[in-house]
């Protein structure tokens, strides 16, 4: 429930004859401006204050343990059950408590509930922390729990806009791949963080990474499994932990990070996965356990691998030397894995290097490839070894499948190989002519030129559903989810025209189905108010809900639409998710408003399924 919500049950604003609004005057107001006035209020002295542009935005927090929340113990560190909500109240930082008063937030939301100050962007975030029972230290952990936490994800995901997951360092790459693929067709952010010194102590780095997790958690659209650490947000399946006593403590050794909080968060929108499907959410705890690591050496004996390749072993990640390579004088090592890899072990060649990528450049790294091993291409141990986890445990591929699938790049695990494949901006004549009409040479002024104007093009080719223009763009190196300067994507506008071709050219070229425009409007709420079906199923089917708020304001247009005998509109709403049966201002539901209206039951029922009402 919104502010509004939670501040009207408690002011005299309940003695306002709410009777006194007409259906079709309710009829009206759209769902945003009232959810925006909601969302923009406050009560001070038991009244209701406005203000023109906060937004509350809602994250899960799961606690399942690590050094954030550890205190001593005979000496050594060990987590601490049931003290991290009360700790964090006690935070100005991190819990505004007195907006929370004034705002019942404990009463809607449960004692485990909190609520940032005020963001820079005018954002409340308000965060719930689910905690696990025990508090692991992550070396404890194993793949069971990583499908808890994914499982955890899936159950709550309609009700938030992200997800910050505090773990442990030590395995933290490790959990972060693999929920990376366990995640599939993700559309909001997930974070894993944690810290190197426990929240407890006076000099920390928790309280930094869990503000920074939470402050883009709340408020951008980035969906992918991440990683936030000592100011930098990472791809989840791209980092290693290279530092056991600093703050700094994870790499992304192959891929510049997603965000940088310094003065200003900074997203490096160029870099985030782009979702490319029209599939909904869902997550895949089937995880192969018979996976492992083995690293090269100079002196390795054959039996070692022999014995390390035997079954039950169905995948493994070989730690090859420096481009991939490994001795080609060695025909004793190089039968043990030409054996394996015909009696069906997927092998994974990974380097050793932090830094780089395996290539087939020298002798000793093409008799590997001979021996039937896979280039990993620049993926880390960890995201290597997660992935063949959830690859060999798809019981629905054949084996050849499954080997093109580790080949693949799935979630940004790897780096594609771009050759051929990028066209430069100069390559676009449209841009050039501009930029020359403008006196503009230089590569940044002509980047910072196709970033303004790329957006509000893309919208109105968004507009009249012309895909080829969406392409061209697309080509131009634009990035179609971006919005013009009222946050409206091109899947907004082409939500609201009913372009079911472009929604579904855009769902599958970067558009987030979660993309909200400054009135807080999902394209969902746009392709609703205008009626057009057949996109409001494509959206819903690609994951599209409606958000917890929407549905708490739902119920009054629900009842207008029944009032005034709009079947059309109502049918439109469930489709979308709407529940019929959810109370308006005055505490009738659409469904008694129907029945209220014989005439109305008499003419209708026939055209509105019975399982609607
Ligand atoms: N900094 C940490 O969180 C290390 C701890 N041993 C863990 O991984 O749970």
């Amino acid at each position: 429930m919104s502010s509004l919500g939670r501040a009207l049950s408690q002011t005299s604003l309940q003695q306002i004859e709410f009777n006194d609004i007409s259906p079709t005057a309710t009829l009206q107001r759209h769902p945003s401006r009232m959810r925006r006035l909601s969302k923009c209020s406050s009560v001070e002295n038991g009244e209701l204050l406005t203000s023109p542009y906060a937004d509350e935005s809602r994250v899960l927090v799961i606690n399942t343990g690590g050094t954030i929340g550890m205190t001593l113990h005979d000496n050594v560190l060990a987590p601490e059950a049931n003290a991290l909500v009360q700790r964090l109240r006690k935070l100005p930082i991190l819990h505004d408590d007195l907006y929370a008063q004034q705002t019942r937030l404990h009463e809607y939301y449960g004692h485990e509930t909190l609520v940032l100050p005020l963001s820079k962007l005018n954002t409340r975030i308000i965060y719930t922390i689910q905690e696990y029972s025990p508090l692991l230290d992550s070396s404890n952990m194993t793949t069971d729990d990583w499908g808890r936490f994914g499982k955890d994800i899936e159950k709550n995901y309609e009700n938030y806009d992200g997800f910050v997951i505090l773990h442990g360092t030590d395995t933290m790459a490790y959990t972060a791949s693999a929920l990376s693929f366990m995640c599939e067709n993700l559309g909001k952010p997930i974070i894993l963080t944690g810290s190197q010194v426990p929240i407890y102590e006076l000099r920390n780095d928790g309280r930094d990474n869990l503000l920074g997790a939470l402050l883009i958690a709340g408020q951008f659209v980035i969906p992918e499994v991440c990683l936030y650490f000592y100011n930098k947000l990472y791809r989840g399946n791209r980092v290693t932990k290279v530092d056991a006593g600093s703050f700094n403590a994870f790499s992304s050794p192959n891929l510049a990070p997603l965000a940088t909080a310094e003065v200003d968060i900074k997203i490096n929108w160029d870099t985030v996965w782009r979702a490319n499907t029209t599939a909904k959410f869902q997550v895949r705890t089937e995880l192969n356990r018979n996976v492992g690591l083995l690293r090269l050496f100079p002196g390795i004996t054959a039996s070692t691998v022999r014995a390390f390749l035997q079954p039950p072993m169905q995948g493994v990640v070989l730690e090859t030397y420096g481009s991939g390579n490994g001795p080609d004088n060695r025909p004793d090592l190089l039968d043990e894995l030409k054996a394996a890899t015909d009696a069906g072990v997927i092998i994974m060649n990974c380097t050793q290097c932090l830094r780089g990528t395996v290539s087939a450049s020298y002798a000793t790294g093409m008799v590997l490839m001979d021996a039937g091993l896979i280039a990993g291409g620049d993926m880390t141990p960890e995201a290597a070894l997660s992935k063949l986890s959830y690859v060999l445990a798809k019981s629905e591929l054949g084996l050849d499948a499954k080997k093109k699938m580790m080949a693949e790049n799935l979630r940004g695990e790897m780096s594609a190989n771009l050759e051929g494949a990028k066209l430069s901006l100069s390559d676009s004549r449209f841009i050039q002519v501009i930029a020359k009409s403008l006196s503009i040479s230089c590569k940044e002024e002509l980047e910072a030129i196709r970033d303004v104007l790329t957006p509000p093009l893309a919208c109105a080719a968004a507009k009249i559903g012309d895909i080829d223009a969406l392409e061209a763009l697309k080509e131009m190196g634009s990035n179609l989810c971006l919005g013009d300067f009222d946050g409206r994507t091109p899947l907004h506008v082409a939500a609201c025209e009913g372009h079911f071709r472009a929604v579904e050219y855009l769902l599958g070229h970067g558009a987030s189905v979660h993309a909200k425009d400054r009135y807080g409007d999902t394209p969902l709420c746009n392709a609703v108010r205008f009626r057009q079906k057949d996109v409001v199923k494509l959206l819903r089917k690609t994951g599209a809900h409606f958000s917890r708020d929407q549905m708490e304001e739902a119920g009054t247009e629900l009842c207008s639409l029944a009032a005034s005998g709009d079947i059309e509109g109502l049918e439109i709403w469930s489709l979308a998710g709407a529940d019929l049966s959810k109370p308006g201002y005055d505490g009738k539901t659409a469904i008694q408003v129907v029945r209220f209206q014989e005439d109305f039951i008499f003419n209708t029922t026939a055209q509105f399924p019975k399982s609607h009402l």
